[in-house]
Parts: C-alpha cells; sequence; structure tokens
C-alpha cells in the first residue's frame, strides 16, 4: 500500500486535536512574544504603536497550486507565506511587528500537516522578529489557502511608495532575478539544470530585503518588491510615477546557477525577467547619490535609468546589442485583462 499524501489522515492517524485544540497546541505558542495578542484568548488584538511612527499593513494570500506546489514542505509553505509578506514591508521601507493569519485548510489535514507549518512559523518569527497576533481557522472544499496581514512600522512620513521617482533617476535591483522562476520550472519538470537545489530553494523560501530598509530610507525615491516579474513590477513603479523606463537585460545580476541555465538556452531569459517569484527590491535613486550608495557595500545592482520623456508606465528592455527585446508578456497576473 502506498503511503498516506502528507498531511492527509488515514483511519491508523492520530487522532485529531480539532479546531480549538490546533489553536491551543499550534498557534498560541506564536503568539506568546506579543502581548497585544491576548494569548489568542479574545474576539480581537489590541496594541499600540510607538510614538513617532506609523503602521504599515499588508495582505498576501497563497493558493496551493497558484502560489506554491500542494506537496511543497509545511515548513516552507509557511516560509513562503510569511516571506512574501515581509518582502512587501521591506519595499515599503518598514520594520517587521506582527501578523495576522487565515488558514483555509481541507478537512482532511492531518495536524502533523499544522505541526511543522507552525514549526516553520516559529522559525521564521525568530529570524524576521515578527509575531502573531491572531486570524482564523477554517475548512474549506477547495486547495490550501493561506492569507496573512503583515503589519510593519515605520518613521512617520518615511514609508517608501512607488510614486517619486524622477527623470533621470537611476534603476537599481537587489540580489538577483530569475531564480525563483526557473525553480518552479524545474519542479514542474519543464527544465533541467546542472545546479538545480539554488533554484528550488529561492522558489519555495524567498529571501525578504529587510536588511536594505536603511539603505532604501536613505537614498530611494521609489520602490517596490518583486512578485508578478521584474518588468511588470518596474512598469507599476513607472505607473504611479508618471514615467518611462529603459532597463539593460545584461545588466540584471543572475546567480551562477541561473546563468547555467540562460548560458544554455538564452529563450530562458524572458522566464528570468517576467517570471517573477523573486522577492527582490527594484528601487530608484539621484543620479548624484549612486556613489553613497554603493559604497555602503549594499548588494545591489543598476540595471536602467529613467527617461526624461517616453510613455509613462512602459519599461523598455534592451538586449546587449542595445536592440529593444521582444517580451511575450510583462510578468504574472491572476486575470488577463481582455475580451470576455
Ligand atoms: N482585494 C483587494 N482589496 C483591496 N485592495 C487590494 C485588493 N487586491 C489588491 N489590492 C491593492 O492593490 C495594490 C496592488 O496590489 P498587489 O497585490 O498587486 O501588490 P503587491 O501585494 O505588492 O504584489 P503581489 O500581490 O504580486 O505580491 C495594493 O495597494 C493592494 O493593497
Ligand atoms: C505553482 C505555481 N505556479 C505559478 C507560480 C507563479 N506565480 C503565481 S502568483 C505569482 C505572482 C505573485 O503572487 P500574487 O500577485 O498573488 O501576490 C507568480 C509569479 C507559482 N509561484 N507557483
Ligand atoms: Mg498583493
Ligand atoms: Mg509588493
Ligand atoms: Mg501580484
Amino acid at each position: 500500500m502506498l503511503p498516506p499524501a502528507p498531511g492527509k489522515s488515514t483511519s491508523a492517524a492520530a487522532p485529531s486535536a480539532g479546531e480549538f485544540g490546533r489553536i491551543d497546541r499550534y498557534l498560541k505558542p506564536l503568539a506568546a512574544g506579543f502581548s497585544g495578542a491576548l494569548g489568542l484568548t479574545d474576539d480581537a488584538a489590541v496594541f499600540g504603536i510607538p510614538a513617532g511612527h506609523e503602521l504599515v499593513v499588508t495582505t498576501d494570500a497563497l493558493v496551493a497550486g497558484v502560489h506554491f506546489l500542494p506537496d511543497d514542505p509545511p515548513a516552507d509553505i509557511a516560509a513562503k507565506m510569511l516571506r512574501v509578506n515581509l518582502s512587501d514591508l521591506a519595499a515599503m521601507a518598514a520594520e517587521p511587528l506582527a501578523y495576522s493569519l487565515v488558514t483555509s485548510l481541507p478537512r482532511d489535514i492531518g495536524d502533523d500537516w499544522l505541526a511543522a507549518f507552525a514549526t516553520g512559523l516559529a522559525e521564521d518569527q525568530r529570524a524576521y522578529g515578527i509575531h502573531l497576533l491572531g486570524g482564523d481557522s477554517v475548512s474549506t472544499p477547495g486547495p490550501i489557502t493561506l492569507s496573512v496581514t503583515a503589519m510593519g512600522l515605520v518613521p512617520t512620513g518615511r514609508a517608501l511608495r512607488r510614486g517619486g521617482a524622477g527623470p533621470g533617476d537611476l534603476v537599481f535591483v537587489s540580489g538577483t532575478i530569475g531564480d525563483a522562476a526557473l525553480g518552479l520550472r524545474v519542479l514542474q519538470g519543464t527544465l533541467t539544470a546542472e545546479d538545480p537545489d539554488p533554484l528550488i530553494d529561492r522558489y519555495r523560501r524567498p529571501r525578504p530585503r529587510l536588511a536594505l530598509v536603511p539603505v532604501l530610507r536613505r537614498f530611494a525615491t521609489a520602490g517596490l518588491d518583486v512578485s508578478d516579474g521584474l518588468v511588470a513590477d518596474l512598469a507599476h513603479l513607472c505607473d504611479v510615477s508618471g514615467r518611462a523606463a529603459v532597463i539593460d537585460a545584461s545588466q540584471v545580476p543572475l546567480s551562477a546557477s541561473a546563468r547555467a541555465v540562460v548560458g544554455k538556452d538564452p529563450r530562458l531569459l524572458s522566464t528570468v525577467l517576467t517570471g517573477g517569484d523573486d522577492y527582490e527590491i527594484v528601487f530608484t535613486i539621484r543620479p548624484t547619490d549612486r556613489d553613497a550608495l554603493l559604497a555602503t557595500g549594499a548588494e545591489v545592482t543598476a540595471i536602467g535609468r529613467l527617461e526624461p520623456d517616453g510613455v509613462p508606465g512602459t519599461v523598455t528592455v534592451l538586449d546587449a546589442s542595445g536592440a529593444p527585446l521582444k517580451l511575450e508578456a510583462a510578468g504574472w497576473t491572476h486575470f488577463q485583462a481582455g475580451p470576455a
């Protein structure tokens, strides 16, 4: 007989702790470090914020089969869920504070799944200094669906916005681009890579760029994180800033594993530029701040600039010869615009 699928209970499985037993056992420990969570005993959380600060609030939901693979390890699903939200806090130049969590889980998911999921949360709470403050536990006839509302703090007036980039500003990106999108294709069996593990790890465990927050507060005129794809997200920044951007594909930073894969099949460059799931930060700075930014030693790379003219909201990608690159799509979208 085949072993049971991860998380599925069988007649031989241990009995479940039930809705409230699961909250007591797996979720209350995650709220213990945040007094405003009231030990998850009340109808809601209550907390104040330090004087001179604003609360930054962001929500992102994840659906099995859409954002992660149903068989991904539960601790990795937990990490991805928390980290994509932490990435939005970093993009707004905020420091993590607390989060609420909605778990919508199939009725037959076992306590072992939730136990491993909570272990992943505990590890990342410690790593990123964020605490659970409440949420909701519901059943669903559909796939695992998770939603986090993350809250962070920023000194009053210092949140980084998507608007604010000026003509001539330089476009920078953190880290490397394309690893996660390539990792997903490896997991889906449509790509073979000599060194697949770093790519798969980037897909399952994004690395929110919270260490960049002080640098963003000092230099960035506009910024956002890359979830849908580098080109699509830079276009979002351009849209709100009312500007057009030109980037150099050959300047986009690639990891050694991604470079090897693209070297073998140059068509994968479009996957790198538009595949998404990067959770890096794209931001703009005044050209006069370039040397001071680079002197910080931050892991950032200049990839282009904002044009003095050009159609607002557009991004032109140049290839190594300086010719515009034709891309089928700028990035991921849940709902395609077009005729009904
Ligand atoms: N269902 C919704 N209700 C209210 N606001 C929404 C909803 N969906 C999106 N938004 C808002 O629209 C804006 C763009 O959302 P989007 O989800 O694209 O940004 P993001 O979270 O940075 O990107 P991603 O979800 O790809 O990580 C945000 O200000 C977001 O709060
Ligand atoms: C199994 C699987 N198939 C496809 C993708 C690609 N993908 C899905 S949603 C999204 C944008 C960010 O999400 P959102 O905009 O909802 O925050 C991307 C790049 C994936 N991650 N997993
Ligand atoms: Mg979102
Ligand atoms: Mg974002
Ligand atoms: Mg999106």
